[in-house]
């Protein structure tokens, strides 16, 4: 298990994180979501220890991060720690051998990760010569190669082609199978929903939310979809318990509070004439990114 708890980081003036807290369990994919210089990759760095916390701990297994545990982890920073002259089945071998693997266990594990992540016509390449994304794929090979029992994972789908983003999701799932506990950021929040057991959301260096995706968007509020041709806009303003979310042309969308009747908003529907749209919503997680990060005072 991975424990983030209560951990706060300045830089000057900035309060980049203000006790920012969350856990990943052995087997599970966290996913982490923030806009842009919300602490995301502050947090991450804090987590394997290449940044101090000014307050609160980290702690894996039940023990606080050390040089040690550090070594166990599979890391995947956002500046990208490659070397650029090297080739790129001998920076795997390299990587695998700085973690504790011998010669051979390292060509081994090397030569697999260059298989799995599509790397093979350019093992022998040195890295500077390959694609953006091919480069990312070297990365990812690197925070896997040592066999880490966590992975925390910097934006690891950003510049990816669809097929390579298919293949990395397999391999997280599969790490997580294993019981290796893996937190990855990221900005492509339909994926993120589709894969994480759980998600956080942070904002401004504050957690505002935590927990699967049913948990995060089931008490949020129904949301319907109505569309009426001939309705006048506001018809649904006399519905108890109906906020209109959105309009496009005919076609409404509302949200309903937990004892709002949503056969009362058909009804309203069908007395401005037909209806030819009527469904249920399920929120997404960009919705709910959208309301937690934008709305002041969203839930924590
Ligand atoms: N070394 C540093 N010195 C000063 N400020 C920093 C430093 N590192 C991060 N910050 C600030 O801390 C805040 C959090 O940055 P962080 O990189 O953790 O955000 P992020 O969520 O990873 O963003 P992004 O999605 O853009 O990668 C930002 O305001 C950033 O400018």
């Amino acid at each position: 298990m991975l424990e983030i708890d209560r951990v706060s980081k300045r830089f000057g003036a900035k309060t980049a994180l203000d006790g920012v807290s969350f856990t990943a369990a052995p087997g599970e994919l966290f996913g982490f979501v923030g806009s842009n210089g919300a602490g995301k990759t502050t947090t991450m760095r804090i987590a394997l220890g290449v940044l101090a916390a000014d307050s609160g701990e980290v702690r894996f297994a039940g023990r606080p991060v050390t040089h040690d545990t550090r070594a166990q982890i599979g890391y995947m920073p956002e500046e990208r720690g490659l070397y650029p002259k090297m080739k790129v089945l001998d920076q795997l071998v390299y990587l695998a051998e700085l973690h504790g693997l011998s010669t051979n266990d390292a060509h081994r594990a090397a030569e697999l990760w260059i298989a799995r992540l599509g790397l093979g016509p350019r093992r022998k390449d040195d890295v500077q010569k390959l694609s953006l994304g091919n480069q990312q794929r070297v990365q990812l090979a690197a925070a896997l190669v040592h066999d880490p029992a966590l992975l925390v994972l910097d934006e690891p789908f950003s510049g990816l082609d669809p097929l390579a983003v298919d293949v990395l999701s397999g391999v997280l799932r599969e790490k997580a199978a294993t019981g290796v506990p893996v937190v990855f950021s990221s900005h492509q929040l339909d994926l993120v929903e589709r894969l994480c057991d759980r998600i956080g959301i942070i904002r401004d260096g504050r957690m505002v939310a935590v927990g699967t995706v049913d948990e995060l968007t089931r008490d949020a509020g129904r949301r319907l979809v109505v569309t009426a041709p001939s309705a006048n806009p506001g018809w649904a303003t006399t519905v108890p318990g109906a906020r209109v979310l959105e309009n496009h042309g005919p076609t409404t969308v509302l949200e309903l509070s937990p004892s709002a009747d949503d056969q009362a908003v058909l009804a309203a529907a069908l007395a401005t004439g037909p209806v030819t749209e009527f469904s249920h919503r399920r929120r997404t997680l960009t919705d709910l990114f959208r309301d937690s990060v934008a709305t002041p005072g969203a839930p924590r």
